[in-house]
């Protein structure tokens, strides 16, 4: 379901941007003008006419940081778009951990430090970095397209992984039980982590059975009830080979009185979920309780979400 754009009839100019990391530390550089001006950033810049994109990638470290790269690998193409532009920045992200010389600061480039890649300042660079750097450091290939309104305000990401192997999908269901505009929880589970109480499908089993094995062994419900499939939820963890393939069903109990026997559960309001991003994002949890049957998928790295997207249609 995740569609990636296409760019008819826009120009393109190609840029490079090489991250160079060391014993969990990657050196960073404050841009002083032109593009980025007072953000953090790698180094790279334009191609030049002549030259190979990998040459222009190394010439660029050296101009910006003074270091000779020994050897860097290409990881991911970044496709940035403006809104109002009809050219394309294609950049060609590297990363690169073998590397000579002394780090000299440049006119572009200063004060050049090395950053715990946990302590990075990620509020003074550019807002995508935190969603593509987690495949630089786990070197796995990608693609991503960002549109920007202007260089702070990003309206749109796209990032797909390229590695050529198709990823299985495992089958999950959860299942959600609202009451008006409270959600019922039971009290021996954790709020933080009640949404990811999700429950594999078994081998041979329908999606709906499993949903109701999964409300049976959590409530002492009626058998009359109904739960509704609302959302499918792919989630693609960056290093994990299998995609979960979350069903989630809803139970509205509004206006039914009697629908769970048991009293160990209490109710917790929409708003403070809302508040407390309980789960995945806020999004999803609005598109959830409008019921209407929708699609989303969700690229991950570990908590972090790095791209969603949904379906609606
Ligand atoms: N949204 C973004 N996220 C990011 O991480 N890096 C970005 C970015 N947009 C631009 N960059 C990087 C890519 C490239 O390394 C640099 C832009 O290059 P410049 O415009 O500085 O090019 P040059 O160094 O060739 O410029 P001049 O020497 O001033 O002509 O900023």
């Amino acid at each position: 379901m995740l569609s990636y754009p296409s760019f008819v009839g826009y120009s393109r100019k190609l840029m490079t941007l090489t991250m160079i990391l060391k014993n969990g530390k990657m050196l960073l550089g404050m841009k002083n003008r032109g593009m980025g001006k007072g953000k953090w950033n790698g180094f790279g810049g334009k191609v030049e006419p002549n030259e190979t994109i990998d040459d222009g990638a190394k010439r660029e470290v050296k101009e910006e940081c003074g270091l000779d790269v020994i050897s860097m690998e290409k990881i991911g193409i970044i496709e940035f778009e403006y809104v109002g532009s009809k050219e394309i920045l294609e950049g060609h992200i590297y990363s690169c951990y073998l590397f000579s010389g002394d780090i000299i600061e440049s006119d572009e480039m200063a004060p050049i430090k090395w950053f715990k890649i946990e302590d990075s300042p990620c509020n003074q660079m550019w807002i995508d970095h935190k969603f593509w750097f987690p495949m630089i450091l786990k070197n796995i290939p990608f693609k991503a397209h960002f549109k920007y309104l202007n260089d702070d305000t990003m309206l749109d990401s796209t990032i797909i992984l390229t590695n050529s192997k198709e990823k299985l999908k495992e089958p999950w269901v959860n299942v959600i039980i609202k009451k008006d505009n409270q959600i019922i929880l039971l009290k021996n589970f954790e709020e933080s982590n009640y949404f990811n109480k999700h429950e594999k499908v078994k081998s041979g089993e329908s999606v709906e059975d499993a949903a109701i094995r999964y409300l049976k062994s959590h409530y002492k419900i009626h058998d009359a009830v109904k739960v509704q499939k609302i959302a499918v939820v792919d989630i693609e963890f960056i290093d994990k080979q299998f995609i979960q393939e979350i069903n989630v069903f809803v139970l509205d109990v509004s206006k039914i009185n009697k629908y769970l026997q048991n009293e160990d559960f209490r109710l917790l309001d929409i708003n403070i979920i809302q508040a407390n991003k309980l789960w995945l994002d806020n999004k999803f949890f609005s598109t959830l309780l409008m019921m209407k049957p929708f699609k989303a998928y969700f690229l991950m790295d570990e908590d972090n979400i790095l791209c969603s997207k949904y379906d609606n249609n």
